[in-house]
């Protein structure tokens, strides 16, 4: 029996049929755009895209900064499929309406997913402006009981248990890595353990105090459940994180974060992202 809000392997098949109905690209790769990231789209050749409104079964992004659109087109000789516009739990998808895009990507024939966000950094270290290769995560709705594959298992996605350690691919992580030393920004580079909060409340100091100790580098609200809809499917995944604000830990400091803000930094850095998601060789496994 199907709870109301579940969604059944029909209703994926559906929107991937459509989708494959209405354009000639086959995409490998998908890419999903953080807030303020949606001209990573940008880069895309030959492209087909299409408002979410206009998709059947799709949910729709409520959030500024994420426009509506699923946009497909080759990029580096790879064929890809990039949502500009990702849903969040706060916004009152079921966690499920949230990763929807993730298992109709598989159903078009995806191998790959790249999942950018912009966080608030808890690392001492960070800069507002640095990107962080997602080493790991840690899926505080997840382990409080708010997961995406909660329910029946459809087994054709994958198993009831998907294992989730080594999520984010050592392959993917060197060749970015690697990437970054070649385009000469290895500055700004870093590499981390992403926390996903359910927002939409920034953190209280306590809170960022509590994350911090944990040991996590960015915090944001987004992210995980994707991340764990695409694994127990069995995609690679890479993930990237846009520092846009440090994380207010001081009872002195007086600065508090706005989402207007997160925006104004992700339109500054978007560049440099989409120069190095652009340029990465997914194709290349070497470890
Ligand atoms: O994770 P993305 O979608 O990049 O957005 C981040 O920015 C918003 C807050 O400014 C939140 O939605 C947070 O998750
Ligand atoms: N906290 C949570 N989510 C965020 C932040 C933050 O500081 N910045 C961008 N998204």
């Amino acid at each position: 029996m199907h709870r109301k809000d579940q969604i059944c392997h029909d209703d994926y098949q559906k929107t991937a049929s459509w989708l494959l109905s209405q354009t000639q690209h086959r995409p490998k790769v998908a890419i999903i755009c953080g807030s303020g990231l949606g001209m990573l789209a940008d880069a895309l050749k030959c492209q087909d895209s299409f408002p979410y409104s206009d998709i059947p079964g799709f949910p729709q992004s409520t959030v500024q900064g994420h426009a509506s659109r699923l946009v497909f087109g080759e990029l580096k000789g790879k064929t890809c499929v990039c949502m500009q516009g990702r849903f969040h739990m706060y916004e009152g998808h079921s966690l499920c309406k949230t990763t929807f895009p993730v298992r109709v990507f598989k159903l078009l024939g995806v191998e790959t997913l790249i999942v950018t966000n912009a966080a608030g950094s808890l690392a001492d270290s960070y800069q507002v402006g640095d990107i962080m290769i997602i080493k790991d995560h840690i899926n505080f709705p997840g382990l409080a009981g708010l997961n995406p594959l909660n329910g029946p298992n459809d087994d054709k996605f994958g198993p009831r248990f998907p294992p989730m350690s080594g999520v984010y691919g050592k392959d993917l992580q060197k060749i970015a890595f690697d990437l970054c030393k070649s385009m000469d920004v290895s500055q700004f580079v870093q590499e981390g353990v992403y926390c996903m909060v359910g927002g939409p409340n920034f953190e209280t100091i306590a809170e960022a105090r509590l994350l911090h100790r944990l040991g996590v580098d960015a915090v944001g609200m987004s992210t995980a459940p994707e991340v764990v809809v695409a694994t127990q499917c069995g995609m690679r995944v890479f993930g990237l994180s846009l520092i846009t604000n440090k994380v207010v830990k001081s009872y002195d400091d007086t600065e508090s974060v706005n989402h207007e803000a997160v925006l104004e930094v992700s339109k500054l850095r978007s560049q440099m992202l989409q120069t190095l998601v652009s340029q990465m060789d997914i194709n290349n496994n070497a470890v």
